[in-house]
């Protein structure tokens, strides 16, 4: 059989932390597969082009198999050449005190110009996620400024609140975690998200019911819900912050992995979320990069249809759509898009 041509797979902030922690897994085909080979480009400013460098020296250390060629780069439209993946990773991490929209200015100004990058060099089939924060308004910057890509291949990593979740129910229910189904992320990877447990099911019962029988009837599981299940997905950026020194690496790499693998793979498992462009479902308005239930269906994001949504629910989302519509209009009075 032929050797399958290597997919390149474009990295912005390769000489970061999370940039560290996601290298080593994708050369190791976690990412793309155990048969499909990798080119890895990774872009950096020229102050993290060392640190690139270094992490280019230790996958060559490695001696992946699946890996064919490491290349450093500090100009966007070099790393983008033919890229097929783009994990768009490097801006400027959250410190403590901080919320995600003091980086709006900060990380704003890096998205337009990759967007642009990616228009003019990547492949025609690119995917691109977007991890540097506020991932979601990033990703809008991103999509707007690459008109001839497709604008449902721009996405954004709600995947870790949606892990993060998952780990709570599976703490709280008692249940391992991979028995869980149907959770989703609504809205934007802020304060604001929704976490949706109302059609969760644990090895096909009823996560509701579960919670209800638990903690000692509808009402408690209820007060669960909203004063701490919420609250500890929703803040558990914040929580890594302190508890650690610094934000979220080596989960926010696995959850990169996870939705670049569940994109180009497929979700057999049922649906997960993702932070994708909106075709006005749910009432989330067309054009904003917002996290729905998704599953992937021959290569692309799909959004589940028609999911029965409670008063709290269409509140809560629309809370969050509402934070989103404030930051796309922000970053639009700032000429970013
Ligand atoms: N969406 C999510 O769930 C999560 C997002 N994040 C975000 O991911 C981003 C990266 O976090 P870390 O790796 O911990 O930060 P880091 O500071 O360790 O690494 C960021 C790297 O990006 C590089 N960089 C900055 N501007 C760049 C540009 N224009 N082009 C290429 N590289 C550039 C920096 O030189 C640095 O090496 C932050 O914005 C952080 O808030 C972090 C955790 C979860
Ligand atoms: O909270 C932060 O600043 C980093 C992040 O996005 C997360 O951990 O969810």
């Amino acid at each position: 059989m032929a050797a399958k041509k290597p997919i390149t797979v474009t990295l912005t902030g390769a000489g970061g932390q999370i940039g560290y922690a996601l290298l080593f897994r994708i050369a190791s085909g976690a990412m793309l597969g155990p048969d499909t080979p990798v080119r890895l480009n990774l872009l950096e400013i020229p102050q993290g082009v060392r640190a690139a460098e270094g992490a280019a020296l230790e996958l060559q250390d490695s001696a992946f198999p699946l890996l064919s060629h490491v290349e450093v780069y500090d100009d966007a439209r070099s790393a983008f050449h033919g890229a097929n993946v783009a994990l768009l990773v490097g801006a400027r991490p959250r410190s403590a005190g901080m919320e995600r929209g003091d980086l709006l200015t900060a990380n704003g100004g890096i998205f337009g110009p990759q967007g642009a990058a990616i228009n003019a060099a990547a492949a025609d089939d690119v995917r691109v996620i977007v991890v540097g924060n506020p991932a979601n308004t990033n990703a809008l910057i991103a999509a707007s400024h690459a008109p001839d890509v497709p604008a449902e291949r721009f996405t954004a990593l709600t995947r870790l609140d949606h892990n993060r979740a998952l780990g709570q129910l599976a703490a709280t229910v008692d249940t391992p975690v991979g028995d869980i189904r149907r959770v989703t992320i609504w809205g934007n990877h802020s304060a604001t998200q929704f976490p949706d447990i109302a059609h969760a099911t644990a090895a096909g019962d009823s996560v509701p019911a579960l919670l209800a029988a638990r903690l000692g009837g509808t009402d408690s599981a209820r007060e669960w819900l909203v004063d701490e299940f919420i609250p500890r997905v929703a803040k558990r950026g914040a929580e890594i912050i302190e508890v650690r020194g610094s934000s979220s690496v080596a989960s926010a790499a696995s959850a990169t992995i996870d939705h670049m693998r569940d994109w180009v793979a497929g979700t057999p498992n049922g649906w997960t979320s993702a932070a994708v462009v909106s075709d006005g479902s749910y009432g989330v308005p067309e054009g904003l990069v917002s996290s729905f239930p998704v599953e992937s269906v021959d290569g692309t994001w799909r959004i589940v249809p028609d999911l029965e949504l409670d008063e709290f629910a269409r509140h809560r989302i629309a809370a969050s759509v509402a934070e989103l519509v404030e930051e796309r209009d922000a970053v639009r009075s700032l000429g970013l898009i």
